[in-house]
């Protein structure tokens, strides 16, 4: 197993061969690419991390490896996407035959199992055409918007009985298509509108995060954690909805769980930990967030999949306490996540990587596509405010997908 650095004329997403095995994690034209599979492995229950851990390691140190641009990202590479709930739930991690990686204006190509072919430039010859997807109607999911209003109520209502501070539900929506969507396709429109977010695409779940749950490189890891979020509306300027987003009490408080939650559990393995003081506003066309920059120095070689173990559901996407949002979410969502908000990106060979959290995504399948969105509840928050902030999230995809079909 080689990586080298090599020539490329196009854009890492321009070189994806094919749509059924791509693999992505790109953010403002760098990061990595993959396709082929040299192994796979899935897990499910609550010792995922720790299995997909364990074979990872174990297949990442019987390769022999000769690493001639040694940045991260080089070396054995794997992506991986992980269910959110313990119950049900497929995580998957793959091992791609090729990766293709590009960071500071510098790319280079790791062949496994192969020699690969010695060429200068990547290998551009065997890209097939992107089908260009129409979508022919929206349907329900297992959870409809109506359903949605109602759990978000009776949330408000258990918040408000001082039972939790904070849940995070969520709902779905399938686009009907007229055949299958070509993973390409998406990723192009995502990282072209979304360049500040991660274009992910691992095993047919295809999306744009802005929240990156952890990045381990050598024993300095950091996270940004989003929660609070407004949406343009007309007739209100970007700054005054980022001002109002700072001023708003319920979306501060929301952050401040957040926030605190990754602290707890990350900071047992972290000989420092910064935490910023106050959230910024971090601004995307369809949303925007309070954010905060997390930055830590390791105790030991903790692998990036234990970490992720710990920290995960954040109460970003679970709530606050963890273990009593996690139960109202099993009450009150009646639907199975899939990996839609668990951790997604990809993982080297001594431990690190980048992991974000499956946002503004959608799981393709046969003729119809899933999509999901899903909000913080606090005791102040207003149902038909969340199912308002759903459909904010739920832009990036449809707009995607959409970008294919002549509407009207
Ligand atoms: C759950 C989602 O987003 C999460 C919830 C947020 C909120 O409630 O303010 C903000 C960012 C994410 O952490 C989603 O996009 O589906």
């Amino acid at each position: 197993m080689r990586t080298r650095e090599v020539s490329c004329p196009v854009e890492l997403l321009d070189l994806l061969p094919g749509p059924d095995d791509a693999l992505a994690w790109v953010s403002g034209g760098e990061g990595l690419v993959g396709w082929g599979e040299a192994a796979r492995v899935e897990a499910s229950g609550p010792d995922r991390f720790a299995e997909l851990d364990r074979w990872w390691r174990r297949f990442a140190s019987e390769f022999d490896v000769q690493d001639d641009v040694r940045r991260p990202g080089t070396g054995p590479v794997a992506f991986t996407s992980i269910a959110f709930a313990d119950e049900p739930g497929r995580s998957v991690l793959v091992v791609p035959r090729v990766v293709v990686g590009q960071r500071d204006g510098v790319t280079w190509i790791t062949e496994i199992g192969g020699p690969g072919d010695g060429a200068a430039q990547v290998p551009m010859q065997r890209v097939r055409p992107v089908r260009r997807p129409t979508v022919d109607r929206y349907t329900a999911g297992q959870l409809p918007v109506v359903g949605y209003r109602d759990a978000v109520h009776k949330a408000v209502h258990r918040m408000r009985t001082g039972e939790l501070d904070k849940v995070v539900l969520a709902h779905d929506l399938l686009a009907v298509t007229d055949g299958p969507v070509d993973a390409r396709f998406l990723l192009r429109r995502l990282a072209d509108r979304y360049p500040n977010c991660w274009a992910y695409a691992v095993d047919g779940l295809v999306g744009a995060t802005p929240e990156l749950l952890l990045r381990r490189t050598g024993r300095r890891v950091s996270s940004r954690v989003l929660a609070g979020t407004t949406w343009p509306r007309p007739g209100v300027d970007a700054d005054e909805l980022a001002a109002g987003l700072l001023g708003s009490a319920k979306d501060r408080e929301e952050h401040r769980f957040a926030v605190r939650s990754l602290a707890a559990t990350l900071s047992p393995y972290c000989a420092e930990l910064r935490v910023p003081e106050a959230p910024t506003v971090m601004r995307l066309p369809n949303v925007l967030h309070l954010a905060s920059e997390v930055h830590g120095r390791l105790l030991d070689g903790t692998p990036l999949l234990r970490l992720a173990e710990a920290v995960h559901p954040t109460a970003a996407v679970g709530g606050f306490p963890t273990a009593a949002a996690v139960r109202l979410i099993a009450e009150l969502e009646p639907m199975d996540r899939g990996r839609y908000t668990g951790p997604v990106g990809w993982l080297d060979a001594e431990g690190g990587g980048e992991l974000g959290i499956a946002l503004r995504c959608a799981e393709l399948g046969d003729g119809a596509v899933r999509l999901f969105a899903g909000c913080g509840i606090v005791a102040d928050s207003d149902p038909d405010s969340e199912v308002r902030e759903a459909a904010a999230k739920l832009v990036p995809m449809r707009e995607a997908l959409e970008d294919g079909t002549t509407l009207g």
